[in-house]
């Protein structure tokens, strides 16, 4: 389970990005008081526009950046306080994932299986498992900068995956894949989902979310502000698909 309360993630700016932003305010509130409660079994959608504050939440569950204010919990341990149980129990994925492009994937799988403590029988099952389901073995021999983006994607999702965590976190999972690429991993999502393991993406595209989430939460500004499935969120709003729920939500945010 993964449990967020009161979340609050303030940037500190450099010059630079003070001028980028066109602000002379140095802090940037990237998350604003967010709660929010994911289970096992489901698969939970951050649905936002661009800049809402989605990669910063899940890089907070993952321990990858410290909250400013607020706590998360990662099946009842503290990201900061208990930050290696925490990381035991998650995969984190990214399509911004680098692999050291001069080894191949499966000295990578290995690799990232040792760093797990996982050896022997049980990294050589989980490897048959994701090689097979991903379609990684014909290419398992090259280096990783022989790959075309779907295969790289392909190895880094396989090699995120290695210690079988429970808990999947997933920022933006089909960017920059092709349609086909992009199906086998929504489709190894809901597989996940199935066995029992709580997985949580953030994503802009509406279809995504309609199609993918169990429930999903609207992120805009740094908050939540609505929450529940797509029927709830449809019936919330009066309207018919998730895009028109969307925009309800973001003129009473946005007060237009
Ligand atoms: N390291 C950082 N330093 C300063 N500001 C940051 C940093 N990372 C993100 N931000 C800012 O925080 C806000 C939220 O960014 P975040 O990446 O979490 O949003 P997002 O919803 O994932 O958007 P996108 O879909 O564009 O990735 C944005 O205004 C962004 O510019």
């Amino acid at each position: 389970m993964i449990e967020i309360k009161h979340l609050t993630k303030i940037y500190k700016l450099n010059k630079k990005q003070m001028a980028e932003s066109k602000t002379k305010n140095p802090y940037k509130t990237a998350v604003d008081d967010l709660c929010l409660t994911a289970k096992k079994g489901e698969i939970y959608g951050l649905l936002g526009p661009n800049g809402a504050g989605k990669t910063t939440t899940l890089r907070c569950i993952a321990t990858l950046i410290k909250p400013t204010k607020g706590e998360v919990f990662v099946d009842q341990h503290e990201v900061q306080k208990e930050p290696e149980k925490v990381r035991e129990s998650i995969g984190f994925l990214t399509s911004e994932i680098k692999l050291d492009e001069q080894f191949d994937v499966d000295y990578m799988f290995d690799f990232f299986g040792k760093l797990h403590n996982i050896s022997g029988e049980r990294l050589k099952k989980r490897k048959e498992e994701l090689f097979t389901y991903f379609g990684i073995k014909e290419f398992a021999h090259k280096k990783i900068k022989e790959l075309s983006t779907g295969m790289k994607q392909k190895a880094a999702i396989a090699v995120s995956l290695v210690h079988d965590p429970d808990i999947v976190i997933f920022d933006e999972p089909t960017n920059g894949l092709d349609i086909i690429t992009a199906r086998s991993v929504t489709d190894y999502l809901r597989k996940l989902r199935d066995d029992g393991k709580l997985v949580i993406v953030s994503t802009h595209i509406m279809s995504e979310a309609e199609k993918l989430c169990d429930r999903i939460g609207i992120i805009i500004d740094g908050q939540k502000v609505a929450e529940g499935t797509l029927r709830e969120l449809l019936e919330q709003t009066n309207t018919s698909d998730l895009e028109d729920a969307f925009f309800e939500f973001y003129s009473a945010r946005k007060g237009e």
